[in-house]
């Protein structure tokens, strides 16, 4: 039997004796994409801390590759090959943007970083590559600061590329994008998957439906549904809960 590559068993986190995430089982295999939707409050982004060491879960176990994690450091987990994206473009505005792709192409996820950085040559080898992938090929020399939202946040990805980690979670990559943005980071993110496994936040159906991966729906820290967007589309729970209430 093959271990999956992350697993959150029974994970129950507890802020105060409220309880954020409550009782979560998840599983997410290599390569694939899942997608996790769920009004305000629902626990997503709580979710996503409890997989990258942000937060402690109270309970439950969350296992990559079959080891434990849930009580190590965001450090150990990142060296995992888990890398998390924010809301929040946090590139180097002062950079060019491909100076930017280096930097996070030239970061070792190992311990002994500082005694075994990548070869410069090897990294701007791999940050060009990159360049090419996110479609910012013309703005190459630019400094990060002039990108526009858009363009900031496809740098931001780009540089989550650039660890290599397996497991990449993607917090709102459409936050302030318009339509045909959303749709090409939808193209980007898609073209990403095989080498990594993704797991998107997101509150835009139209952005999710381009994705077509796994759906999984969070309501009060609890999955009340997973499936295709179809099946989740045609659910009579999710309508009331959460569609209906986003139309
Ligand atoms: N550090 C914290 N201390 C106390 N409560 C918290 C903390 N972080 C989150 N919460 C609460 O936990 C619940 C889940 O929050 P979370 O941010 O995970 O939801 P979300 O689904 O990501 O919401 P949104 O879509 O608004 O970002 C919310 O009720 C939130 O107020």
């Amino acid at each position: 039997m093959t271990v999956p590559m992350l697993q959150l068993e029974n994970v129950v986190v507890d802020f105060d004796g409220f309880k954020a995430i409550d009782d979560l089982s998840l599983t997410i295999e290599s390569g694939s994409m899942t997608v996790v939707i769920g009004p305000n409050g629902a626990g997503k982004s709580t979710m996503c801390d409890s997989i990258i060491g942000r937060v402690r879960p109270a309970s439950g176990r969350v296992l990559f590759h079959g080891a434990e994690i849930q009580a190590e450091s965001e450090h150990a987990i990142v060296g995992r090959g888990i890398c998390r994206k924010f809301q929040t473009p946090g590139v180097l505005v002062a950079l060019s943007v491909i100076d930017n792709l280096a930097i996070a192409a030239t970061r070792d996820r190992n311990w002994w970083a500082c005694f075994s950085r990548k070869g410069e040559a090897e990294a701007r080898a791999r940050a060009e590559e990159i360049l090419e992938q996110i479609g910012l090929t013309d703005r190459r020399d630019t400094l990060a600061g002039n990108l526009s939202h858009g363009e900031k946040q496809w740098l931001e990805i780009g540089m989550v590329v650039a660890t290599d980690a397996e497991l990449l979670l993607l917090d709102e990559p459409t936050a302030g994008m318009g339509a045909s943005e959303s749709s090409q980071t939808a193209t980007l993110v898609r073209s990403l998957l095989g080498k990594h496994a993704v797991l998107v936040i997101d509150h835009d159906i139209d952005f999710v439906s381009q994705l077509g991966g796994h759906v999984v729906v969070l309501h009060q820290g609890r999955l009340l549904r997973e499936g295709t967007l179809e099946q989740i589309r045609a659910d009579e729970e999710v309508a009331a809960i959460y569609l209906g209430r986003a139309k």
